[in-house]
């Protein structure tokens, strides 16, 4: 059974625990805005969270003046975006249903939780905080935490030793195929969830151990494999 002898459960963060894209869509418009480009809208922002917050400037600059932007002109918007999504971090993002619930349940059973996102780590830890979730996770793992972001297996890799657990110990849920292809190349199983971001992409289709269409089917497939 793919979910038995799990003690460890690292989750991705932006689609899974937290719907932030409205916010990371203000922080985006707000930057196109001061920079002089023409808007964007939410539902475009949201086919563009997956790889951090530079890929998403990068993106949004593209749709925004037909152009990929320079690496020069990437690096003088990135603070810019950087100061409006700080200042709206969780004004209209929201938990998801169950997570608090069901975090909180996994903790009090004895597993070990971390965060491991694209994110960049000075707002997740925030971002997780406001929402009363953050000290529940050891660690957390931002996408600039590590040489390397989802899909590469370092931060799992990393994680596993941190944690001194083996791959088959550890389970990734994720939103995203960059979830899945990081767990399968780190050897670790992974549950897919459908309500997130994934590029508009059947998540079913990256082929996780597990597809779930909410969070509080989870912890179901883990009592079940361990009956
Ligand atoms: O910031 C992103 O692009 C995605 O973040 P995530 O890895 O938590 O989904
Ligand atoms: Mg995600």
């Amino acid at each position: 059974m793919k979910f038995s002898g799990i003690k460890g459960i690292a989750f991705d963060l932006d689609g899974t625990l937290v719907d932030s894209v409205p916010d990371l869509a203000v922080a985006t418009q707000r930057a196109l805005a001061e920079l002089g480009l023409a808007n964007v809208t939410e539902a475009q922002v949201r086919n563009w969270v997956g790889n951090g917050a530079t890929k998403l400037m990068e993106r949004a600059i593209n749709a925004s003046s037909g152009e990929l932007p320079t690496a020069d002109y990437l690096n003088e918007a990135m603070p810019i975006f950087m100061r409006h999504y700080q200042a709206c971090l969780e004004q209209y993002s929201e938990l998801y249903d169950g997570v608090a619930y069901v975090l909180r349940q996994l903790h009090a059973q004895g597993y070990r939780l971390a965060v491991v996102t694209n994110k960049p780590h000075k707002f997740s830890v925030p971002l997780l905080n406001a929402f009363g979730i953050g000290e529940l996770f050891e660690p957390i793992l931002g996408g600039d935490s590590l040489p390397k972001m989802k899909p590469d297996p370092l931060p799992l890799t990393h994680l596993c030793q941190h944690w001194q657990l083996t791959p088959q110990q550890v389970l990734m849920v994720g939103d995203s195929k960059n979830d899945i292809r990081a767990a399968k190349a780190a050897g670790i199983a992974s549950i897919g969830l459908t309500y997130g971001y994934n590029y508009g992409e059947d998540i079913g289709l990256s082929e996780p151990d597990a597809v779930c269409e909410s969070f509080e089917q989870i912890p179901a497939l883990l009592e079940s494999a361990d009956k």
